[in-house]
């Protein structure tokens, strides 16, 4: 295999294969939009981007929410270090959560560290409800910490890119998910 870094972008398409079209990804946020409307109903919410993967997500479905919705990120990533389970934060929100709805937005749920890691920290802002919706959950069999209030699509247990998801940096852009072929996850 190529030097992960240094691999082109097409690398990374000519070594995985497509799990779920853009037609269907877009299906997908459809619903997700119609499932947030039924569970918000009509009152004001703040919409959470996780950056920088939840970027796509968030921005397809601010257009079909039809809600009154403010729109605030944040950043908080996994340390791969020593620890395994800490969460480095490099922007917290800006938006007074206090007593407000808001609306988490991330692209994949795998072990769910960095959803629970937000949810708890919108629960201590004093925000009054917090759902969550995610593009992506990964079917890993994993017990997770949290379910997500809402889920696109269940993606198999790969490694996956596309819709802001991305591999090495590249491709989040992407109107598909694709999954690495097994050889390229090792
Ligand atoms: O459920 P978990 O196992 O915690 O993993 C999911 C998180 O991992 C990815 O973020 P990453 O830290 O790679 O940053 P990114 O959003 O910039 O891609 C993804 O965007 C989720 O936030
Ligand atoms: N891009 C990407 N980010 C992840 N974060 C956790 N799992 C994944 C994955 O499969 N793909």
């Amino acid at each position: 295999m190529q030097a992960a870094q240094t691999a082109s972008p097409d690398h990374w398409i000519n070594q995985s294969d497509v799990v779920f079209t853009a037609a269907e990804v877009s299906a997908a946020i459809d619903r997700m939009a119609a499932q947030l409307r039924a569970l918000v109903i009509d009152q004001p919410i703040i919409l959470l981007c996780v950056m920088r993967g939840g970027l796509y997500l968030a921005g397809h479905l601010m257009s079909r929410l039809a809600l009154p919705a403010k729109l605030d990120y944040l950043q908080a990533n996994r340390y791969h270090g020593t620890a395994g389970q800490e969460i480095v934060w490099s922007k917290q929100p800006e938006l007074n959560l206090a007593d407000q709805i808001v609306v988490v937005v991330d692209d994949i749920l795998d072990e769910g560290i960095t959803l629970a890691a937000v949810v708890q920290h919108c629960q201590e802002a004093g925000a009054r409800r917090v759902l969550t919706a995610v593009l992506t959950e990964k079917d890993n069999g994993l017990q997770k910490p949290l379910q997500a209030d809402v889920i696109g699509l269940t993606v198999p247990n790969r490694y996956v890119f596309g819709c802001g998801m991305d591999v090495y940096g590249w491709w989040r852009n992407l109107p598909e998910i694709r999954a690495l072929t097994d050889s390229e996850c090792s």
